[in-house]
């Protein structure tokens, strides 16, 4: 386990990423098998720590990005079969074999690179991605979709394992462009000679909304963190998930401020009153963005606004009266009655809830908890540009 030595912490709650799993496990057919989508270092949650996790409650596959990503993961002791959904070079084709990482293949024209590049004997197992209308990876040509499958087909160690598309509006209550590209993907599906053992197109939304139009595995994200894919969906959901992010703090000062006395760079807050501030250690570099100026956090329980502007490393709260340095600040998760979401968080920046944990920089580290204890500490800060 690392340790650190700033008071501001992310704790990830591994029990809440097995429950959303295992409720998956139980609410899906039984030959639906579930593809852990951990990119994004798990979408800021820890790749390695969540992986596992999902791995115990029933995925049998994960995804990831980009190749580095789904490496680092194997240097971290997953086995585990790994999809990489972005895109690759074709000269990466033999690393990605070695490690038995699938890549994502949407183009010809990469294909032949990679077969005249592949020297390897291991076999190169590939998922081939059409574009039904998401606009941004995929096939969308019969004959270049058939002149694919004929090249794996020929080749010795290439296998095409998989055929997938990607939502565009799962996550709308609107399913009109959602169906269309269902049944584009459906007759799409036809231009291949056969049908690759795994078949693949819902993420979250799509998975509990549709799982009887999930084919034989469902690509799980953002709620295997807990989160709804939309707030206009959230109505809609199955079964109850839980938020498995929170984020914490401890007062490093506190003083009291007379009338007039300002706050933070610019100067633009102003004492009304008397006022007791503190200060927190987190800022912009860490992800708490200047945009959360005027928003709050949660100390002795209560709300309270954070006033000037979010610096780099710290920000500056208005106080509800004096209290300690020391003090437990949170940021994002529960203090007695009162809660600030993810969602919360999201709607004060008018984002969407998966840039939140995703933003929550390597700068803060990530305390894991399973069965409500501690089982590991992760502090990356020294490790970038490192051998981690
Ligand atoms: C190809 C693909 N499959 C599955 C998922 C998982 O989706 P979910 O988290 O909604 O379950 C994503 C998420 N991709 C992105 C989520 O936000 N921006 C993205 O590019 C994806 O890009």
């Amino acid at each position: 386990m690392d340790d650190f030595h700033r008071d501001t912490w992310a704790e990830i709650d591994l029990d809440a990423i097995y429950d959303n799993v295992a409720n998956l496990r139980r609410f899906l057919p039984t030959g639906t098998n579930i593809m852990a989508v951990v990119k994004a270092n798990a979408y800021g949650h820890g790749d390695a720590e969540v992986a596992n996790t999902a791995l115990e409650a029933g995925a049998s596959y994960l995804a990831v990005a980009f190749l580095d990503e789904a490496l680092a993961l194997r240097k971290k002791g997953l086995a585990a079969p790994i999809l990489v959904l972005g895109a690759s070079r074709p000269e990466d084709v033999s690393l990605a074999a070695e490690h038995r990482i699938a890549l994502t293949v949407f183009r010809l024209d990469w294909l032949e690179k990679a077969a005249a590049l592949y020297q390897g004997s291991a076999p190169v197992y590939f998922h081939l991605k059409m574009d039904t209308g998401m606009g941004r990876l995929g096939v969308k040509d019969e004959r270049e979709t058939k002149q694919m499958a004929a090249l794996i087909e020929r080749h010795p160690h290439f296998i095409l394992e998989g055929v997938y598309t990607h939502f565009a509006t799962a996550d709308e209550i609107n399913t009109d462009y959602f169906s269309y590209q269902y049944d584009r993907f459906l007759s799409m599906l036809e231009w291949l000679p056969f049908r690759p053992p795994l078949v693949h197109c819902a993420n979250s939304a799509a998975t509990l909304r549709f799982p009887d139009r999930a084919f034989n595995m469902v690509r799980f994200g953002i709620s295997m963190y807990g989160l709804a894919p939309s707030p206009s969906i959230k109505p809609l959901l199955p079964y109850e998930l839980k938020e498995a992010f929170s984020l914490h703090s401890r007062l490093v000062h506190v003083k009291k401020l007379q009338p007039g006395e300002k706050v933070s760079y610019g100067a633009t807050y102003t004492a009304q009153a008397e006022e007791w501030i503190g200060t927190i250690p987190i800022g912009y570099a860490d992800g708490w963005l200047r945009r959360l100026q005027h928003f709050h956090v949660l100390v002795d329980g209560k709300k309270a606004p954070i006033v000037g502007r979010v610096c780099m490393d710290q920000c500056m709260i208005r106080l509800p009266g004096p209290l300690p340095v020391g003090t437990k600040v949170t940021l994002i998760g529960r203090q007695g009655d009162e809660v600030i979401s993810i969602d919360d968080v999201a709607r004060h920046l008018d984002t969407i809830n998966y840039e939140v944990p995703c933003l929550i920089s390597y700068r803060v580290p990530r305390i894991f908890f399973r069965n409500k204890r501690i089982m590991e500490v992760r502090n990356a800060v020294g490790r970038v540009g490192t051998n981690a």
